[in-house]
């Protein structure tokens, strides 16, 4: 069995599409970290303490891998997550108009049960568009950046102001689906 520790829609269509029994229990954490941590760092420690809220809250009552993740954008040496309002939404998507960005997604698996967990992280180089602000207002109107990490959705509309990548498309949508085939191997779980 897989839990997955998200309420991310995305998270959810993803792993159902590797065919395997999966249950959902959001995990709701506090997604604070420390202004220091580097973007594989900040991606590791939120994807560990999502999984680890849910470990602690299944208390044992559950057999299974628990699957945290968290996804932020990076650009120069600034992380970028979900905007707070319009108006940041904008300014997020002014600065990553017409330049490259890398999306960085934390995977944690955890054994529900025992002892043993995995925690590991992928980057995907993204090429946005130039925009203008017009596009930029029509983009944010559609209601689509919201709840994204750096205000754009690679899998929705966001998928017209993005140029091209270089790495994992799931990555960037906020699970890589190969990296987790491989973590999943080291917990005895084959994807068909
Ligand atoms: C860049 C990008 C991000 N995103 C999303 C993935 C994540 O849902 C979100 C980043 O926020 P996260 O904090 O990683 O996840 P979440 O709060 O949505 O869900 P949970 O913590 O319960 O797992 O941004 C896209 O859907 N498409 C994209 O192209």
């Amino acid at each position: 069995m897989l839990i997955l520790a998200s309420s991310s829609p995305r998270r959810q269509e993803i792993i159902r599409s590797l065919r395997l029994p999966f249950e959902v229990y959001p995990s709701h954490v506090d997604e604070t970290i420390e202004a220091s941590l580097t973007p594989s760092e900040a991606v590791t420690v939120l994807a560990e303490r999502k999984a680890s809220a849910v470990k602690e809250k299944l208390n044992g009552s559950m057999k299974g891998v628990i699957i945290g993740s968290d996804t932020v954008v990076v650009l120069g040496n600034d992380i970028l997550g979900k905007p707070v309002n319009p108006q940041d939404a904008f300014a997020m998507l002014k600065r990553l108009q017409g330049r490259s960005h890398q999306v960085y997604s934390g995977i944690a698996c955890i054994d529900a049960a025992e002892d043993k967990r995995v925690v590991q992280y992928r980057s995907t180089l993204v090429h946005m568009r130039s925009l203008s602000d017009d596009q930029i207002e029509r983009y944010i109107e559609s209601g689509e950046p919201m709840d994204k990490a750096g205000s754009y959705a690679i899998q929705g509309l966001g998928a017209a102001l993005v140029d091209s990548i270089e790495g994992d498309y799931f990555n960037v949508v906020g699970l890589s689906v190969a990296l987790l085939t491989d973590m999943l191997k080291e917990f005895g779980i084959a994807v068909p």
